[in-house]
């Protein structure tokens, strides 16, 4: 009997690929799913293709953060982009063993949701191109693959890419009206609305650094998300946008106007009540002269500054119960 037409290809046992993923941090400040940066804290995943008659069709094996609180079945967030991308490339696989080492810790603000995307994505390209599939994928398609399966791009294309992004988003249909409004959340929210997302590295001043301050609790992003207002003033629209283009003037070469650059008045407000130790660190550290923001969804707080973080700052937020961590700019996910 000939083989079905399209069949896919199925990846041989044996076969295995390893990839290193950075953490995110979105929006810094005023560009709300819009800029984003990578981070050099990295989950590892290694992925092998095994004989399900002998190691069955899925074992997980997670260590470090969320180890003891990700479903290490189907819904494994891993697992869904990494059978997802495979399907896209035409190609299947017999059994899967998949190991993660987590370093990006879950429901911080450090797109730890968008690093697992982007680990399945870029290890089912990996075997695939091992295996000779016919289709590859660009990193264009990468950050597609990746902002689809987020909801945006932000924390996406910055674990694609590395260094700092600059993404947006396309409208696959056009925006309805509200209120003499267009209205962007409902467009984005309709089911029927498929976005094109782009996305672009601007690489950052060597003199910037990056400090995380990490809370012990958890916040989820989707609820959060929930918190934002459907419209916002003008005024403040108009603000933002003034911030977000200073943004890229500041993160590439004027680091001396990153304090102005990083006011936002879309967001932060509104999810203030349910971060309430991250706000305040926000404000301390903005009224001692140092641009913080809250990273992405928060309750993470990310400070930018061409100096050293100040012992006494880092000190007074060790004391209220944050971690205070210094991390490099990384680049974009790599074959390990
Ligand atoms: N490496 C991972 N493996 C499996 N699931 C993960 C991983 N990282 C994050 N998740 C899932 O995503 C959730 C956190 O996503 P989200 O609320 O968007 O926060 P974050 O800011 O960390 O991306 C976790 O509770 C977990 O269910
Ligand atoms: N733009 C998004 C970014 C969410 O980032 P995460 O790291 O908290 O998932 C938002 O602000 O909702």
């Amino acid at each position: 009997m000939s083989p079905a037409v399209n069949a896919p290809l199925v990846l041989p046992v044996g076969l295995s690929a390893t990839v290193t993923v950075p953490a995110s941090s979105a929006n810094l400040g005023p560009g709300f799913d819009t800029l984003g940066l990578a981070l050099a804290l990295f989950d590892d995943v290694t992925v092998e293709i095994v004989d399900p008659e002998v190691d069955g069709d899925l074992t997980i094996s997670v260590t470090g953060e969320g180890a003891d609180e990700v479903p290490t079945d189907d819904r494994h967030l891993v697992v869904v982009a990494l059978r997802r991308t495979l399907a896209h490339l035409g190609v299947a696989a017999p059994g899967l063993r998949l190991t993660c080492v987590n370093r990006i810790p879950h429901s911080r603000g450090l797109g730890s949701s968008a690093a697992a995307a982007v680990a399945g994505i870029a290890a089912a390209a990996a075997l695939a191109a091992d295996a000779d599939a016919p289709r590859g994928l660009t990193t264009d398609e990468m950050v597609q693959l990746a902002s689809e399966f987020e909801g945006h791009p932000d924390n996406a294309s910055a674990s694609v890419l590395g260094g700092a992004v600059v993404s947006w988003t396309v409208p696959a249909v056009p925006v309805p009206d509200v209120a003499g409004y267009r209205d962007h959340a409902a467009a984005s929210a309709a089911p029927s609305a498929p976005l094109h997302y782009g996305a672009r590295r601007v690489d950052v001043h060597p003199d910037i650094r990056a400090y995380a301050f990490v809370p012990d609790v958890q916040s989820s992003t989707s609820v959060t998300r929930g918190m934002l207002p459907r419209l916002v003033p003008h005024a403040d629209a108009a603000f933002n946008a003034s911030r977000a283009a200073l943004m890229v003037l500041a993160l590439t070469v004027h680091p001396d106007l990153l304090l102005d650059a990083t006011e936002d008045r879309l967001h932060q407000r509104y999810r203030a009540a349910s971060m309430k130790e991250s706000s305040a660190l926000v404000e301390r550290l903005r009224a001692a002269g140092v641009a913080a923001a809250i990273s992405g969804a928060g309750p993470t707080v990310l400070a930018l500054t061409p100096q050293v973080l100040p012992t006494r700052l880092a000190d007074a937020a060790i004391e209220a119960g944050f971690t205070v961590r210094e991390l490099p700019i990384a680049d974009g996910v790599v074959r390990g």
